[in-house]
């Protein structure tokens, strides 16, 4: 985003406080990210693991980061098969020359662990997921792992999912559906609900990795105890294939940009 606005010439400058303090805040927040990436990896994998799922998005590029950085003193490593959760990871994967396996392989409970971000997570470690439009798979990953480990920084997290997440809830529905399963969102409750668009990269509506459109539903704040209801919900409504709402996190590591990672377990 900073490189679409900001002049790169130095006699330019009306734009220089805003633009160093910018430059600082996404340095930090990375340096966040990096620290509860890095952690996680250190915390839970474990030698003994053969097959470890990889999530998608900005903050897991940590997490392969730090695997990658491990095998020399963690030889077992080269003998464990990484689980992508769409083509992002799976590229991260690749170009890290560690061992891929595809999801098709497994079923439930079948994977060690999966490391994974989330857009949002509750007070009872219920997150939102599905910013990047993997919802589906990272719930089919998240599903087929024995434990799920949420990685984050500090802005993700809230008391209630749709405090902070004001985009709504991602939906991965079949094409052919979209109009139908958003009139049903509607009616179930949902005050905006939105085709996500392919944005500047592609006309029209965003296609995911599995051929399906997403509709971004905001359903307002979500108390905790609603997540899991609302969840089955969303999912009887025919053309819907996955929701972003996961109600399974057993850890999540939160990068804090003021201080050291926290980990909050599920009770
Ligand atoms: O669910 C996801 C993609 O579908 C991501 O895990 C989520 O959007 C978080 O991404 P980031 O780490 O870049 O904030």
């Amino acid at each position: 985003m900073l490189r679409t606005w900001v002049r790169p010439s130095a006699a330019y400058n009306p734009l220089a406080t805003v633009r160093k303090k910018f430059v600082i805040s996404i340095a930090t927040m990375n340096a966040a990210k990096q620290a509860a990436g890095y952690k996680a990896i250190d915390n839970h994998l474990l030698p003994s693991f053969k097959y470890v799922g990889i999530g998608s998005g900005s903050t897991v590029v940590y997490c392969v980061e730090r695997i990658a950085q491990l095998r020399e003193k963690v030889p077992e490593i080269n003998s464990m098969y990484f689980v992508p959760t769409g083509y992002q990871s799976r590229q991260l994967i690749v170009d890290a020359g560690l061992p891929l396996m595809e999801i098709d392989q497994f079923s439930a409970g079948e994977l060690d662990i999966v490391f994974d971000g989330a857009d949002e997570v509750d007070s009872q470690l219920n997150c939102i997921k599905g910013g990047g439009g993997c919802q589906f798979q990272e719930k089919l990953v998240g599903k087929c792992s024995k434990k799920f480990i949420a990685v984050v920084d500090d802005s993700k997290i809230s008391q209630r999912l749709g405090e902070h997440w004001l985009q709504g809830i991602p939906i991965e529905v079949v094409p052919s559906a979209h109009k139908k399963v958003a009139v049903d969102l509607k009616r179930l409750g949902a005050s905006k609900v939105t085709l996500r668009s392919g944005g500047k990269s592609k006309a029209g509506p965003m296609v995911t990795d599995n051929a399906n459109f997403v509709l971004d539903a905001y359903f307002g704040e979500i108390a905790p105890e609603r997540v899991a209801e609302l969840d089955r919900s969303i999912k009887l409504l025919v053309g819907v294939v996955e929701t972003g709402l996961f109600d399974y996190a057993d850890e999540v590591y939160i990068g804090r940009t003021s201080g050291p990672t926290e980990i909050l377990t599920r009770k």
